[in-house]
């Protein structure tokens, strides 16, 4: 599991019962919990959640028990109807909403461009699986390196990205990295605030926090099962 900053990361691992011991690799410090789920502080923003997600998948492919799935977990921003305060989001796309070029005539994703990928879509019987034993919605999450602060703003990322359910920082990032490894991606947000204009009191991150603890919960066996089961 990578998170962004540790109070989510000790939020997920809550869910998975025993002690937790922490292990320290190069570029990246890794929780360990009781029944063998490791949980990563991977940094805010897709660059540094990819590096750091890269380096453990690296160090456990090095010490022979590579991992069998990344998920990518944390609070997010929800767009309003679909995803409110404190509900769960389980992403069927994770997509890079700030990849590419502004153009006079809008936005152009980066493989508009003829470069890379803006999409990474978790395997569907996960994504089934874990909205079902969750209660989560699924649909696009978003990943932007700039928080949205505008209803405009709001606005363009609604009319690119019809089925976006929420924004948050790091999904596109971790699902690089584990990409580059083979091993599927997931990604689960709680929502802590509306995408929209900003507005700080506004935010729930206690209630979002405890929604990504009482979602894992949820979660914990079906991760578990998909790990025990080769999928690759
Ligand atoms: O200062 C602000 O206006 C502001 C508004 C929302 C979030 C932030 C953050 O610095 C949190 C970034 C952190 O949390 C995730 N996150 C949570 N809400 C959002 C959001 O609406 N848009 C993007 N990311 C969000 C994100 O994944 C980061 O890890 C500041």
């Amino acid at each position: 599991m990578a998170t962004a900053v540790p109070v989510e990361r000790d939020a997920v691992a809550e869910a998975f019962p025993g002690p937790v011991r922490e292990a320290g690799l190069p570029g990246a410090v890794v929780h360990r919990t009781g029944g063998g789920t490791d949980v990563l502080a991977a940094g805010v923003g897709p660059a540094l959640a990819a590096a750091s997600t890269a380096a453990a998948l690296t160090a456990a492919a090095l010490d022979g028990r590579p991992y069998g799935l990344v998920v990518s977990a944390g609070i997010a921003g929800g767009f309003a109807p679909h995803a409110p305060l404190g509900s769960l989001v389980v992403a069927d796309e994770i997509t890079a909403a700030d990849l590419g070029a502004e153009t006079a005539d809008g936005f152009l994703p980066v493989t508009d461009l003829g470069f890379g990928t803006v999409t990474h879509r978790p395997p569907e019987t996960l994504v089934r699986a874990a909205a079902t034993a969750s209660g989560a919605r699924t649909g696009t999450v978003l990943t932007v390196s700039t928080v949205t602060g505008t209803a405009a703003r709001a606005d363009a990322l609604r009319a690119r990205h019809p089925r976006a359910l929420a924004e948050a920082m790091e999904g596109f990032g971790v699902a690089e990295a584990a990409a580059a490894h083979g091993v599927p991606v997931l990604e689960v947000r709680a929502v802590s605030n509306p995408v929209g204009p900003r507005d700080r009191a506004a935010w729930r991150i206690g209630d979002a926090l405890a929604a990504l603890t009482e979602g894992f919960g949820k979660l914990a066996p079906v991760l578990e099962s998909w790990n025990r089961h080769d999928h690759r």
